[in-house]
């Protein structure tokens, strides 16, 4: 559906040195994938977002969006492509003067739908979205959540093959944030949408997508399967990103202060993933050993992939008898990392 080959955007400027924003990209994205890219502020995300729907074209590379060759087209060629590559806004980008009803219409007057099928097609969208009640409201009257949706009926007014989102809910609150992923994911199943999206936000990249790419000064550093970035991240910006999620801020002082407060057996870190986070390991472990088993802190977060999760336990008792746990433990395929030996 989307792929770029060796994609360079290099921004030429008289008064300063030239910035290479994205350095030789590339890219698979399938049809009806949710494909996340991520990075720290300056990385690039939003040049190669732009590439991506022909507001910029790149230095050199090719970039092909839905059979469309973006880096090489333009004109009525162009505007058919715009069309079918959609795009929403961290700021909504709505027009303030029209109501929802009207900003929903926009694209379809532009495209010269007739007035009863734009109509039709509205209403029908603002079903899709959730706004039933507030066909006649201007963007000022709406919460932040709902200007978004609006954003994101409008933009699937043309029925496009690709929907591409700039920061789409960074300026939304936690629950907002979760409600307006929620509804990409619906659409993306409903339509077999292909939604390509760049956030600094890892919890975004958790929530909703199949795939992600890491950017970093301008190149792609990692990418793969969600759950297989968290489960073995390789790079350090990709560590940082993926401690975001997996581990409570607090996880440092909680351990350290475990160290001390437990002197004797083991405390250890146990990472689940995909289906081996369902297992009951703690039953088992205390059904099976003369152990004494406390559960100390964890937390399990769900991915399109699979859950993925990390749990803090202290196990205490005869020495033979906790490395017969911890053999188990290993055997069950679950990664257990000792924190410190009492
Ligand atoms: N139109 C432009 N002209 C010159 N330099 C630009 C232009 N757009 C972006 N840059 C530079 O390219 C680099 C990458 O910026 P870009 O906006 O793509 O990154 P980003 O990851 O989206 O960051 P942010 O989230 O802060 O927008 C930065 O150094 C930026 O200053």
């Amino acid at each position: 559906m989307i792929n770029l080959k060796n994609v360079t955007k290099i921004y030429n400027s008289k008064k300063s040195k030239s910035i290479t924003a994205v350095d030789q990209v590339n890219l698979k994205i399938n049809k009806g994938e949710i494909f996340g890219i991520i990075g720290y502020s300056g990385a690039g995300k939003s040049s190669l977002i732009r590439l991506l729907n022909g507001l910029e074209k790149p230095s050199s590379g090719t970039i092909d969006v839905g059979g469309y060759s973006i880096d090489y087209i333009s004109g009525a060629k162009m505007r058919k492509a715009r069309q079918e590559i959609s795009m929403i806004f961290q700021h909504f980008n709505l027009l303030w003067s029209r109501t929802v009803q009207e900003n929903i219409a926009f694209p379809l007057e532009i495209a010269g739908v007739s007035k009863k099928k734009r109509m039709k097609k509205v209403n029908d969208l603002i079903k899709l979205v959730g706004l039933e009640g507030k066909e006649k409201a201007y963007p000022a009257q709406l919460s932040g959540g709902q200007k978004q949706r609006v954003g994101i009926a409008r933009a699937l007014a043309n029925d496009p093959k690709v929907l591409l989102c700039d920061e789409a809910t960074s300026a939304l609150d936690p629950e907002t944030t979760d409600s307006i992923l929620d509804l990409l994911v619906d659409i993306n199943r409903r339509l077999n949408l292909t939604v390509v999206l760049i956030t600094h936000e890892m919890h975004v990249i958790q929530k909703i997508c199949h795939r992600v790419a890491v950017m970093e000064e301008g190149k792609v550093v990692e990418q793969g399967d969600v759950l297989t970035v968290f489960r073995n991240p390789q790079q350090s910006i990709t560590k940082r990103f993926v401690k975001q999620v997996t581990e409570p801020g607090e996880t440092k002082e909680t351990v350290q202060k475990l160290l001390e407060s437990y002197p004797t057996g083991k405390v250890l870190q146990l990472t689940f993933i995909g289906s081996d986070a369902q297992k009951p390991l703690i039953t088992d472990l205390i059904r099976n050993f003369a152990i004494d088993v406390n559960i100390l802190q964890g937390k399990i977060s769900q991915t399109q992939g699979g859950s993925y999760g990390s749990l803090f336990i202290h196990i205490d008792g005869d020495a033979n008898e906790l490395n017969r746990a911890l053999d188990f433990i290993k055997e069950q395929k679950v990664e257990a990392e000792v924190l410190a030996n009492g």
